[in-house]
């Protein structure tokens, strides 16, 4: 049964699912109309499929299994429409003028005329144009979300394929489903797979097998793979389909889908390996078509993405380019040392020494060492050296934060990577995931960096495509100092870059092993060291900055590190919650960040009538929260603004960009529901406008990762620890969470773990092959 009518009132709405119960007036006069409609706004006009059922809390409803929006067209139904607050920058009373002025045809002036708004008094031209882009985006994606409402997709997701395909969405699900894995974050295989299965497309169909490939390697890129060995990839393909098939006589037919109920071993066997060769197939094709390269390593197949292995082999082309000799006169040089060294009033040792004349004299040199081991102390006698010279020196690092701290440590100005090689936003939607993963920077080939030195700190951080981009814009002649801890963590992207360049014996690497800074009592650095050494730490509370609590369950960690920074630590030790970071070893679990943030946003940070929330999901974000940007985005605009006259409030604009990072943390300074925007002053002071669509990149950092400390330092650390996954929880990242600190570190929780942790050296493998197409380079020039 049919039954319309304008949408009085939305008496329940969800935004996940995009379930409605609202008020209806029809025919019929007033009625409950319940169903998922995303989309569904007051005002609007609805035909509605369904029948009435007898709700026994609500009496009559109309229940609809399909419901048709239509744009109002009366004045009233406009009027309502407008003013329901889901246009933007248009409340109830600016509804109420514009439909007074244009009457029922107001609707197609906003779509076509929309410079006429600016008519209407208090509304500018801008604004008027403000207004006709939020209509017409809300206008497409009611009309994408039902469509994918029939594909069993929640509004929120919608909101993520609509933001980024636009009305493009349509083609793409016709044509391929699977490019929604690729492209946006939060859809998986799986999820991909669903849809295109409700699409109609075939189990067994090559291009779904094919698309299994290529998000396997893509996703391989997130454990920091470059590549995979065939036969695991193959592994990954088959586990990924199989589960996801449903369909006995789909995919494989009889043979390979249900290969694990097979009741012999061998024909469970023979399934699988039919299987494999139905993906073997598919590598070819997509050989063919330019989307993988398989080569041999060690005598193994191993499979890249074509564009990984162009950035590893164009990298190790262009930094062999840049391994120039620059020999400078032995005896000139080491008095010029000695001149900055009594300037300084400074004595390098050996190897300080040595570090330093690498740099001076090769192109691409590395400096590696722990904390304290005088890293910065060399990267400052190299400036003066170079300076002196004349010589126009850049000082770069991958983060913000890390850039700040270089700026601190040296006093010269060092920017991001992605600042020195003036990052222009992202490239257009097509070429996301290609070779340049999104990123445009002016700074390129054609147009290199002018100077002679580029000194890049806290290399670990860099992955494969920043580097490879800079390696890009450094012109032959200049030279390249990295420097960097490579006990730390690789890099969250993939690729494990400062590694390879060390292990690959073509460039001159200074490993500086010598603490300096230890005689002012310090455990931190006295125990990073330990720790790299695999020496096991003394859990006793003699130390003025190093601690560990012992608490048996996940609430009394919880509880325990609650207290410690909102009590202990600010009462006993001065700092404010602001300076105290709470690093996990995981997520997940009761004491992984997420479940962490909660809790502490609740304590440091609680419900108050004069801070504005905007929920999202299971999260809410509230004015004053810490928070993070988790991925990096290089279009979004920031600004920094100078301080008023009055001292006050904000002055003018001083700088201004585009570009926000993963890692990068600031806090919630503003929430406004009218205009659906979330406002963060970053840690650096740049300042940032978040539209409500755009807040899957921001996450609550109370306590975040330590994988995503990297690069950061903070005056107090506090490191919870309960129990995880064996292989995760190893050396590499109980350094780096150590190594954190400035001024004081506290395990909470089963605190032997740490030990435990320092017995298992065993890194993560990462399969990359920078390396080897170094030394191959090197070879062949020989
Ligand atoms: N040759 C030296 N003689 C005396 N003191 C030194 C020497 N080299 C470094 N130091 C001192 O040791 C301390 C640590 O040095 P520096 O900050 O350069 O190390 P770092 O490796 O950059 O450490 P971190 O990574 O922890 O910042 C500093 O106080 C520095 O002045």
């Amino acid at each position: 049964m049919i039954r319309e009518g304008y949408i009085e009132k939305i008496v329940y709405k969800s935004d996940e699912t995009g379930y409605c119960v609202m008020s209806v007036e029809g025919e019929e006069g007033e009625e409950i109309f319940v169903g998922t409609l995303p989309g569904a706004g007051e005002g609007l006009y609805v035909i509605a499929e369904g029948e009435y059922v007898n709700h026994p809390q609500y009496d009559i409803q109309f229940k609809f299994s399909s419901c048709e929006i239509q744009m109002p067209k009366d004045t009233l139904g406009i009027e309502r429409y407008l003013g329901s607050g889901i246009i933007k920058g248009i409340g109830a009373v600016l509804a109420k003028k514009i439909v007074k002025k244009f009457k029922d045809d107001t609707l197609r002036i906003i779509e076509e005329e929309p410079e006429r708004l600016a008519e209407i008094s208090g509304i500018s031209e801008r604004k008027a144009q403000a207004i006709a882009t939020s209509y017409m985006e809300k206008k497409e994606f009611q009309e994408v979300a039902i469509f994918l409402a029939q594909y069993g997709i929640s509004v929120n997701l919608a909101i993520r394929i609509f933001n980024t395909y636009g009305n493009k969405v349509y083609d793409i699900l016709r044509g391929n489903p699977y490019k929604l894995a690729e492209d946006i974050s939060g859809i998986g295989f799986r999820i991909a797979d669903d849809i295109a299965k409700r699409m109609g497309i075939a189990q067994d169909s090559e291009f779904r097998l094919r698309s299994a490939v290529l998000y396997v390697l893509n996703m391989a890129g997130g454990e920091g793979h470059m590549y995979l060995p065939k036969q695991l990839l193959l592994r990954r393909c088959v586990e990924l389909t199989r589960d996801t098939a449903t369909d006995v006589e789909g995919i494989y037919g009889q043979s390979a889908l249900g290969y694990a109920e097979y009741a012999d071993a061998t024909s469970a066997e023979s399934a699988y390996e039919q299987t494999v060769s139905l993906f073997e197939q598919q590598l070819m094709e997509l050989l063919i078509a330019g989307k993988i390269m398989i080569k041999q390593i060690d005598e193994e197949d191993v499979v890249y993405l074509a564009s990984n292995y162009y950035v590893e082999l164009n990298s190790a082309r262009l930094l062999t380019d840049l391994q120039l000799r620059y020999d400078m006169e032995q005896d000139e040089l080491e008095r010029e040392i000695q001149k900055i060294e009594k300037e300084e009033k400074l004595t390098l040792d050996e190897l300080q020494r040595a570090a330093v004349k690498s740099a001076i004299e090769a192109g691409v040199a590395v400096i590696t060492g722990g904390p304290g081991t005088g890293k910065t102390t060399i990267i400052n006698v190299i400036i003066k050296y170079f300076s002196k010279k004349g010589m126009e020196i850049k000082l770069c690092a991958p983060t913000g934060r890390a850039a700040k701290r270089m700026t601190e440590s040296t006093g010269w100005p060092a920017q991001t990577i992605h600042r020195l090689l003036e990052i222009s936003g992202a490239m257009d939607e097509d070429s996301k995931n290609q070779d340049d993963h999104g990123m445009h920077f002016s700074r390129n080939a054609d147009n290199p960096l002018e100077c002679d030195a580029i000194i890049v700190d806290e290399m670990s951080m860099v992955d494969a495509y920043i580097f490879y981009s800079l390696v890009q814009a450094v012109p032959y002649g200049t030279r390249l100092i990295f420097v960097g801890d490579v006990n730390q963590l690789p890099s969250v992207g993939a690729g494990n870059v400062l590694k390879d360049i060390i292990n690959s014996g073509c460039f001159p690497v200074t490993t500086l092993n010598k603490i300096f800074r230890q005689e002012d009592g310090s455990d931190i650095v006295f125990n990073a060291h330990k720790i790299q050494r695999g020496e096991h730490l003394i859990l006793t509370n003699k130390s003025k900055d190093f601690f560990f609590i012992p608490q048996r369950t996940a609430s009394q960690i919880i509880e325990e590190v609650q207290t410690l920074t909102m009590k202990n630590l600010p009462n006993y030790y001065g700092f404010s919650p602001q300076e105290i970071q709470i690093l996990c070893p995981m997520r997940k679990y009761e004491v992984g960040v997420e479940n962490m943030n909660q809790k502490l946003q609740n304590r440091l940070n609680p419900k108050a009538k004069d801070k504005p929330e905007h929920v999202r999901g299971d999260v809410t974000f509230r004015k004053g929260d810490k928070v993070m940007q988790i991925k990096n985005n290089y279009q979004q605009e920031w600004k920094i603004y100078g301080v008023s006259k009055t001292g006050t409030g904000r002055g003018y604009v001083l700088d201004e960009g585009v570009g926000v990072f993963n890692g990068d943390m600031g806090v919630i300074t503003d929430i406004s529901d009218y205009d659906e925007e979330l406002t963060i002053l970053f840690d650096d002071g740049r300042e940032s406008v978040y539209n409500y669509k755009e807040l899957d990149q921001i996450e609550h950092a109370f306590a975040v990762t330590i994988h995503k400390s990297q690069g950061s330092e903070y005056p107090a650390v506090i490191i919870p620890l309960l129990g995880g996954n064996r292989k995760l929880m190893n050396r590499n990242l109980i350094y780096t969470a150590i190594t954190r600190a400035r001024q004081l570190v506290i395990i909470v929780g089963d605190v032997n773990l740490v030990n435990q942790m320092v017995d298992n050296s065993e890194e993560q493998k990462r399969y990359t092959s920078l390396a080897l197409r170094l030394e191959e380079l090197n070879e062949s020039m020989e």
